[in-house]
Order: structure tokens, then sequence, then C-alpha cells
């Protein structure tokens, strides 16, 4: 589904501030996979998303997607096929407009309840019934006066109502409360399950990259240093996936949130 072949990006080449971000990263996922990715500080975690996005050219190298060619496809064309989530919970809804209306918006409504058909509200309803913390009965309410869990709830349902081809999850519940944030890891569990959506997520959290997904992608100075699957991830534990880390990129784990959340 997703074949990224030698990319690299240099921010501010040939100057005193230039910094390979990316450097000649390979990486093939199949439909289907859920690959969590962890990684030292500046490992260019956000940037690998970023190149998949299409927010700048890479450098080298090239990137195809459902056996499609995006290398050089602008921004917004991919975001077609790419659904994408941040840490702040803020990004991704409009906190002036209803849920409903969001959810119009996701629907390529344009946001206007006006062109939604009474089956397509009452499958929104059934949509947030689904996410299990009462949004169905406030779909008349602004986003704005949401919890930043109950945005990122949304903003979850709304990347993945018309299931895109690639679902990119960056830190998304790094914000919330730690009870929060398990819900809504549950809840991204469950739907990219329920649609077998390839996803990629990076995480600062060691148990969360084990118990998510089929597949664990360690990263450092640019690159893809581990890639651990089957049987292998299943009996991972946070000391094994260090020591892993260690032997793989020959020094230790160093990401502050990583330490500071063990
Ligand atoms: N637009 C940019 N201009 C210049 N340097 C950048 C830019 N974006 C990222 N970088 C640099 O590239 C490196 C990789 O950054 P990136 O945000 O991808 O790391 P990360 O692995 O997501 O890190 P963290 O876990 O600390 O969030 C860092 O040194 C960062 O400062």
């Amino acid at each position: 589904m997703l074949k990224i072949s030698h990319i690299s990006k240099t921010f501010n080449p040939g100057t005193v501030n230039e910094k390979k971000a990316i450097e000649d990263l390979s990486l093939e996922l199949k439909q289907g996979d859920f690959a969590t990715i962890i990684g030292s500080n500046g490992a260019g975690k956000s940037t690998l998303f970023n190149a998949i996005c299409g927010d700048f050219l890479t450098d080298t190298g090239s990137i195809e997607l459902d056996n499609k060619d995006i290398t050089f496809m602008p921004q917004h064309a991919r975001a077609r096929s790419i659904g994408r989530l941040y840490q702040d919970p803020m990004r991704g809804t409009a906190p002036g407009m209803t849920i409903e209306e969001n959810l119009a918006l996701a629907a390529g409504k344009g946001g206007w309840l006006s062109h939604t058909t009474r089956q397509e509200k009452e499958r929104f309803r059934e949509e947030l019934k689904k996410l299990d913390i009462g949004l169905e009965e406030r779909m008349s309410h602004p986003v704005g006066l949401l919890s930043g869990g109950q945005r990122q709830a949304l903003t979850l349902l709304m990347a993945t109502m018309n299931p895109p081809k690639l679902l990119l999850l960056d830190e998304h519940t790094a914000a919330l409360d730690p009870g929060t944030a398990e819900k809504v890891l549950n809840l991204t569990r469950r739907i990219v399950e329920e649609h077998q959506l390839t996803c990629l997520m990076i995480t600062h959290n060691m148990q969360s990259a084990i118990d998510l997904g089929n597949r664990i992608l360690m990263m450092d100075s640019g690159n893809i240093v581990l890639d651990i699957g089957g049987e292998e991830k299943k009996n991972m534990t946070v000391e094994g996936l260090l020591e892993k880390f260690r032997s793989g990129a020959g020094k230790a784990l160093d990401n502050d949130r990583i330490l500071l959340s063990d």
C-alpha cells in the first residue's frame, strides 16, 4: 500500500543550520499493516509524516501509495487518500461548527446540513454512538465546547469516515490525560481493525507501541534502525525494546518524553 524508496531530506542545506532530517529511508507497508513508530528526539519521525503528506518535496527517492507514484503530487491531492491526526486536539476539526456540521464536512458535504440526507445524519449518529462517549446526544453542539479527548475521538472518526488509504497518527494521544489517552487508543485500535486500515502511529509510549499494531519501527538519525514484527513483536517487552534499540542504533534511546512517561 505504501512504498517509500530511498528518501532524504536536508533542511537549510549549505548553511550553518543545515540539518539532515531523513537519510536514505525506505519503508514498505502492506494493506492492513499497522506500524507503531518510536525513536529518539529529532529522529525524523514527524518529518517522515510530512514527507508522505507532501508538506515538502523530498531531495531524493520516491513515494508510492496504492501503486501510484505520489512523489511530486501536491499536498492537497494527497490529502484525499491520507488521513492525519496531530498531537494537538485543536487541529482537524472546525471549532465554530457543530459536531454534525463537522461530520458533514468529513462526509464531503461541505459542512452543509441542508445537503445532508436523513440517512446520512442517522449514520453520523450511529458512528458517534460507537465512540461511546455520548457525542450522539450533542450533535448540535459546537465542537469548540468539547474536551481534548472528545475532540480527538471526533477527529479520528472524521479522518476515517471515508476510509483513507493511509492513516498517520502523530502522537495523537500525547496531550490527553492517561485515562482519556487509553480510551482514544482503544478507539484507534477498533477503527483501524474495523476498516482494515494501513496505519503508521508515532508514540512516545513504549507500551502502546508494543500493544498496538503488527509492526514496531524504531527510528534514529533520520532512518529506520529496527523493524520488529510477528512473534518477536508479540513477545516484546519495554526492556526488550530498549535493549534492541541499543544494539540496533549503537546507543541508548534518548527521548525525553519516553523517559518521562516510563
Ligand atoms: N522545517 C524544518 N526546518 C529545519 N529543521 C527542521 C524542520 N523540521 C524538522 N527539522 C529538524 O529535523 C530533525 C527531525 O525533526 P522531527 O520533528 O522529524 O523529529 P521527531 O523524530 O519527530 O522528534 P521528536 O520526537 O523530538 O518530536 C530535527 O533536528 C528538527 O529540528
